[in-house]
């Protein structure tokens, strides 16, 4: 990535004129500053052994770091007996091998001093903790300050109305709210260094970044002394943010300088968002969630959101809920309650993760609970670079709604929503890990980050497309980055000097962030006006009474329907299974009697809202295999008389062959043997009716033919006068017409005489 960002500083003539002044002086009297530093030391010497014995008072720290006596109330502080133990010693971040490195001790400052965050000294201005006067910085300083690289001036801060969120003065911190959001804006950039770790002091690591006036921020490239190359073409850089947090602040200072404003928008209705961003082990997840110990600026929000909406809403009007979630290998998780990853969608509200649990929350000890329970499903993952370092980045969501009738008794709604984003750290692969997951893990927070850096280029460049799409991460950030939105900042840094690319990557980044505008942030309020006047409530309530009703008829229809369902199902259940012998003749159909009589019948369903379709698929199920139990049972039916026939059909032929070697005369109508001319086949020696009946119905069909026709013995077959050859007689079957010419009626009239057709062949 490239690097560049010197920022472009003029002196102002003013402060011009002071320099000029102060450097003649010196010019005059050699001594002069040395004197005068003697002088502060002592000075600074008897002050500081009074702070001993007194401490320091919360309050003086707590104004040193700009806050109110309001605000106080409603921050949750850290112990005044820690806040006391703290020595009351600037100590400029050191830079072994520097042009300069001292350590401030501060006098106690006058009352307006620390109001203005500024402590001005005797010959050299000694800067105390917080931002200074605007301007205030002389050059002599500036320059004894720089580490070899190019001298630059102290810098107008840039921002709303010239000035960042950095606190300067409490004036200017009064107007920081109303500034916010009230046209359109810009992102609010600090930067944190953290201490030096104790893997980096056992390395040998230099510091590499100082912090000059809590704002500005110089960056020197050590070389080794032979390398003489390189030695030429080592630079010094200088950064100026809204503010600068040295090693020695606490999360506190933190916290208020950074977020304590947006926190207060919020409950004004404006959306904000906080996000941490530098390399790996930086101290991102340090700033934002910290330690027991030492909470972050999640933790601090939180507190402070809860503190706050207890004191303005006693009647419960707030109503607070919180979302935590997690981009992870370009994957979107919920935290609160794990499971499949989430799709983003984008809607009138802007991108939302679809199916997000939004937990409401009731006090702060519960949103600390719901954290920690995020926290731990976090992905963390121990790298050569950090211990616990975050796979992932996590964006916790708070959203503030508030209601009130106001005066007029209309019903004000309005939302505020607060993004506090902790994301990964951008890192080398060498840096963290080369096995395979950690790797594409770093693969996946690089292409975000990337991403990230490919918008906010966009942003600045005012170009039209901005390519909020490219990760999963920038869609996350779109409201923060490009949105009606305060959004802030937070880079962090290491101080070795081993990390020297990742810082000044960082700082470049950081640097271009600051000239991204954003939307103007108007308050998310809505009016909802009720109907005073009393015709209006009378036509108001003739017109829900009108759609009660109509609500009621519609109902009404609807459990008809569900009635006439459950009865369907019902009778379907209930249909009888066909198990004896009449049944197996009658198909399992539901007479619609029995479901006349099951519509009567008060259902055990009534009051459920629908039959399961598993009880209805079982009923059809039991139907099913009742059919093939009858069908099987047909089958070996229809086995069993036709074997009866072959029988019958056996015996009877032998009988007649018998009869034809004896020469035994047939009867009527049959000429048996040589003489015999037609051939009568077996089904037309069938009665006309029982024929037709086969064909009426499946039952008939299926008949035995046992009680159609009695069992004809020897006797009915020989004697012409037998009942069964008379009844043939009487009735006009095929056979009967194919007889009709023979005189006789043939003995032949017999099932099974088909088997002559080899005779009825020769014809
Ligand atoms: N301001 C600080 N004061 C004291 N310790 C700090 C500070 N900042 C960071 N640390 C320590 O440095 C280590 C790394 O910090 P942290 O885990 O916050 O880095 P990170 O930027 O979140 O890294 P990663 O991106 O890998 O998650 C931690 O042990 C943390 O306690």
């Amino acid at each position: 990535m490239p690097v560049s960002t010197r920022s472009q500083i003029k002196t102002r003539p003013d402060q011009r004129d002071q320099e000029d002044s102060n450097l003649s002086h010196h010019m005059r009297n050699p001594h002069y500053g040395l004197k005068e530093k003697m002088k502060a030391l002592t000075l600074l010497y008897e002050q500081q052994k009074r702070a001993s014995f007194s401490g320091v008072t919360v309050q003086e720290n707590r104004r040193m770091s700009g806050l109110s006596s309001k605000d106080e109330r409603n921050q949750v502080f850290e112990d005044p007996k820690e806040e006391s133990k703290k020595p009351h010693v600037m100590k400029e971040n050191t830079m072994p091998n520097s042009v300069v490195t001292k350590t401030y001790v501060l006098p106690k400052p006058s009352v307006d001093d620390v109001r203005e965050n500024v402590v001005v000294g005797g010959a050299e201005k000694i800067v105390g903790f917080s931002c200074p006067r605007k301007g205030s910085m002389s050059n002599t300083v500036a320059r004894k300050l720089s580490m070899g690289g190019s001298v630059v001036p102290h810098s107008e801060p840039r921002g709303i109305g010239g000035g960042g969120l950095g606190i300067r003065n409490l004036q200017e911190l009064e107007t920081v709210s109303e500034k916010l959001g009230s046209k359109g804006s810009r992102i609010f950039v600090f930067v944190r260094l953290r201490p030096m770790g104790k893997k980096e002091k056992d390395a040998g690591s230099r510091c590499c970044v100082r912090i000059v006036n809590n704002r500005d921020i110089y960056l020197t490239e050590f070389a080794n002394e032979n390398d003489y190359l390189r030695l030429k073409r080592l630079r010094g850089r200088h950064f100026t943010f809204d503010a600068s947090f040295p090693d020695t602040s606490t999360q506190l200072e933190v916290y208020s300088t950074s977020t304590a404003e947006l926190v207060e928008a919020i409950l004004q209705g404006r959306n904000g968002s906080v996000f941490c961003y530098g390399a790996t082990g930086a101290g991102k997840t340090y700033t934002m969630l910290g330690t027991l110990e030492n909470p972050g600026v999640m933790v601090l929000a939180i507190k402070d959101l809860f503190n706050k909406v207890r004191q303005r809403s006693y009647d419960g009007n707030h109503v607070v809920h919180l979302s935590y979630l997690e981009v992870y290998n370009e994957t979107v998780r919920d935290l609160l309650s794990p499971g499949r990853p989430l799709v983003l969608r984008e809607d009138k509200q802007g991108i939302v993760a679809a199916g997000l649990t939004q937990y409401r929350a009731y006090s702060t000890d519960e949103v600390m609970t719901l954290l920690q329970q995020g926290n731990h499903n976090r992905t963390t993952e121990p790298t050569r670079a950090n211990e616990t370092s975050s796979r992932s980045h996590a964006i916790l969501q708070v959203v503030v709604e508030y209601r009130v009738r106001d005066a007029a008794d209309n019903i004000v709604s309005r939302v505020g929503k607060l993004s506090l984003i902790d994301l990964a750290g951008s890192e080398r692969a060498i840096a963290t890990d080369q096995r395979t997951l950690r790797s594409l893990e770093g693969a996946n927070i690089n292409r975000s980050l990337l991403a990230l850096s490919s918008c906010i280029n966009a942003l600045v460049e005012g170009k039209k497309h901005i390519p909020y799409r490219n990760s999963k991460l920038t869609q996350l950030l779109k409201d923060s980055l490009g949105g009606a939105c305060n959004t802030v900042m937070i880079a962090n840094i290491s101080p070795s000097n081993l990390s020297f690319g990742e810082t000044q990557n960082t700082l470049h980044w950081a640097d271009r962030a600051k000239e991204i505008r954003t939307k103007a942030c108007d308050a998310n309020e809505e009016i909802l006006q009720v109907p005073e006047s009393e015709p209006d409530q009378a036509k108001l309530l003739l017109e829900l009474q009108k759609e009660n009703r109509e609500l009621r008829v519609q109902l009404a229809k609807q459990q008809q329907k569900l009635l006439a369902v459950q009865a369907q199902s019902l009778a379907a259940n209930s249909s009888p299974a066909p198990s004896s012998g009449s049944s197996l003749l009658t198909p399992p159909v539901p007479s619609c009697k029995a479901i006349e009589k099951q519509k009567t019948r008060p259902s055990f369903l009534t009051g459920n809202c629908f039959t399961p379709e598993s009880k209805r698929k079982k009923v059809a199920e039991e139907t099913v295999k009742d059919l093939k139990q009858t069908v099987k049972a047909l089958e070996a039916e229809i086995e069993r008389i036709k074997k009866d026939h072959a029988l019958q059909i056996k015996q009877k032929d032998a009988f007649i062959r018998d009869l034809s070697r004896k020469g035994v005369k047939p009867a009527d109508g049959v000429v048996v043997g040589q003489g015999a001319k037609r051939t009568v086949t077996r089904a037309s020696l069938r009665p006309k009716e029982a024929v037709e009946g086969e064909l009426k119905s499946p039952s008939h069909r299926f008949q035995s033919p046992a009680p159609a026709a009695k069992k004809r013995t020897f006797w009915d077959i020989t004697t012409a006068n037998s009942p069964s050859v008379a009844t043939l007689n009487g009735r006009k079957t095929r056979s009967h017409v194919a007889s009709e010419a023979s005189t006789a009626p043939s003995m032949l009239l017999q099932p099974g005489f088909a088997r002559q057709r080899p005779d009825s062949s020769k014809r």
